[in-house]
């Protein structure tokens, strides 16, 4: 083996969704590590849309936990949800020198994935990026802000922004992460329900009656928020609804394409985990609860058929 070969760092990326899809679309074109997809079905290529330019890249897949090694590096991009059935890839992958950067949305990365990862270190992350899965072997990244990522400005965070370098995915290092996360949080809070229920995409957030419904959800939110200690701007719930107003319209949301699909959805993880904070701060949630009621009942439908 070469000896430039031998040190190319490894990465290990489950779940191939549209977060996962697009990761490893673009380190895999950017050919600077050994990676390897860790799914449930074979796949020999992928297709890559981006503003970039469309890439096709080979990929070396993985189904079955018994034939990974230890990694440097996990990319963890399945739903908060379905975590726990990565037990067994975490199992194999992991050992003391290896990082597992969370592509997931919510707050709670690290109390989420620590159990199942050994002696790892996790990373947790903030995606910023629209992923979305066209086909089985394609997916196309969207950017919708300046930055593509988040991860804290520690070592961590700064190896893990190592890691997407010469890939066209920007990561910004913050060290207000915990803040930046409810940021993130919040504008999870009304782009996934609203575009799950009423079945649309983000162009629903142009209507004065939902941008109205929006802003009084967000602000449920943002208690809860500042109550958990985040830094927020006196006008939070206006900024953040800006902030969503310059997504394209025609951008989904992951919990969109899962309701489209029949899927469960991602639930606890982000409108549960508002309400959850909410009863746990003393801070009344009516809205977030209402609509958490909703997405449970669409959710355990999806589950149950
Ligand atoms: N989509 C987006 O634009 C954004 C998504 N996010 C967040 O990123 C995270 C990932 O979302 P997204 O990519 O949309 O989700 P997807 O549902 O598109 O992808 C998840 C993938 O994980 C796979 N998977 C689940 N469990 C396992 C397992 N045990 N072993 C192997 N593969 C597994 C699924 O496989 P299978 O296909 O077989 O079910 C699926 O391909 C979520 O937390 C989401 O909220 C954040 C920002 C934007
Ligand atoms: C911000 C948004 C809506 C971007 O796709 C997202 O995080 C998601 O789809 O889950």
């Amino acid at each position: 083996m070469a000896a430039s070969s031998r040190q190319r760092s490894t990465i290990a990326i489950i779940g191939l969704g549209n977060i996962g899809g697009v990761a490893a679309g673009c380190l895999r074109a950017a050919d600077r590590q050994d990676i390897i997809v860790c799914v449930r079905q074979p796949i020999e290529r992928l297709y890559l849309e981006r503003p970039e330019g469309d890439v096709e890249v080979p990929l070396r897949a993985l189904t079955n936990p018994a034939d990974a090694k230890p990694v440097d590096w996990v990319l963890l991009c399945t739903k908060a949800q379905q975590t726990p059935s990565a037990a067994p890839w975490l199992a194999r992958l992991c050992n003391s020198s290896t990082r597992v950067a969370v592509l997931q949305n919510g707050i709670s990365h690290v109390e989420r994935v620590a159990p199942l990862a050994g002696d790892a270190v996790v990373v947790p992350t903030l995606v910023y990026y629209n992923g979305e899965r066209l086909g089985a072997d394609r997916v196309r990244l969207r950017h919708v802000a300046e930055h593509d990522l988040v991860a804290a400005d520690d070592a961590d965070g700064r190896a893990f922004a190592q890691l997407l370098e010469g890939t066209p995915l920007r990561v910004l290092l913050s060290r207000e992460f915990s803040t930046l996360a409810w940021r993130k949080l919040l504008i999870n809070t009304v782009a996934n329900p609203i575009t799950a229920l009423t079945l649309q995409r983000q162009a629903v957030f142009r209507r004065e009656d939902v941008k109205a419904l929006c802003i009084a959800i967000l602000e449920e939110a943002v208690a809860v928020a500042r109550a958990d200690g985040a830094q927020l701007a006196e006008d939070e719930a206006v900024k953040t609804m800006s902030t969503l107003l310059t997504y394209p319209p025609e951008a989904g949301t992951s919990m969109y394409f899962d309701r489209l699909a029949g899927r469960a959805l991602e639930v606890e993880a982000l409108t549960g985990a508002v309400v959850a904070a909410g009863r746990r701060l003393n801070v009344a949630t009516p809205l977030n609860a209402a609509l958490l009621t909703l997405l449970r009942a669409v959710s355990d439908a999806a589950s149950a058929g």
